[in-house]
């Protein structure tokens, strides 16, 4: 199904200083002046969440976080609780990113305990799913991919507010892209599983990686694609805008 509504998020990872907030500013004035119908969303460093929420307020940015605690509080050094990115001002968390999964070994459990904890305190929550290209080249692409969307999505769900991001673990800051062929193959896998497991019809299903204002048209077209999930090029507001205009 074509969803007209797309929802574009830029995530900008570990960069951006308080003075690369005015990218975000940038991003915020034009959406003002050239409204778009579209979900325009920034997941941010957590160091910038609270002031990217006083400085964009009033305009249709929506702000999120790139990971969270599965625990409300307690003794957990250096975390950051679902509750917390809330109270700083997001409506928004990435859950399950692959950087997460690999470099911190997060599981789809895990991921599952922070989809839980992002639903209780009130945000709505981004899971990142994705093969690596050993699994694609094994021609297990869609299996591993499913089996990641039935283990990190909750019951919990059901009825609620959520997307998921299909990130090819090998098309992440690469500059390769699937084709629109492997894209609409996955993304309808993903979304038979959605409504299989959670009776999900229209929860959007955004693609990651390697998005850039050249391909984003033509990857945004494919049917099942609910919007893009930006990396590298969310940081510089003209090439975000462009990717939001490309939708
Ligand atoms: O998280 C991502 C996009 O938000 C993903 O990792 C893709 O990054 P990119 O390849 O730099 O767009």
């Amino acid at each position: 199904m074509k969803q007209s509504v797309k929802m574009i998020v830029g995530n900008w990872k570990m960069n951006g200083l308080a003075a690369s907030l005015g990218e975000a500013e940038a991003v915020r004035d034009t959406l003002a002046g050239q409204p778009t119908a579209h979900r325009v969303g920034l997941c941010l460093p957590a160091t910038l969440i609270a002031q990217a929420a006083w400085r964009l307020k009033g305009g249709s940015v929506e702000i999120g976080g790139q990971d969270c605690h599965a625990e409300a509080s307690g003794a957990f050094t250096g975390s950051v609780s679902a509750g917390m990115l809330k109270d700083a001002g997001a409506s928004l968390v990435i859950v399950g990113h692959s950087e997460r999964r690999a470099g911190f070994g997060e599981s789809d459990a895990d991921v599952a305990a922070k989809v839980e904890a992002a639903l209780r305190a009130g945000l709505e929550p981004i899971v990142c799913v994705g093969e690596t290209l050993e699994q694609r080249d094994a021609g297990r692409a869609v299996e591993v991919v499913t089996a990641q969307v039935a283990g990190s999505l909750p019951e919990s769900l059901r009825g609620r507010d959520f997307a998921v991001a299909y990130e090819p673990v090998w098309a992440i800051g690469t500059g390769r892209t699937p084709t629109v062929e492997q894209v609409a193959e996955m993304h309808a896998a993903i979304r038979a599983a959605l409504v299989e497991g959670l009776g999900a019809t229209t929860t959007p299903i955004l693609y990651g990686g390697s998005v850039n204002p050249r391909n984003a048209a033509e990857l945004l077209s494919v049917a099942e694609v609910g919007g893009a999930l930006v990396g590298g090029a969310s940081l510089k507001a003209d090439d975000f805008l462009a990717i939001v205009r490309a939708a």
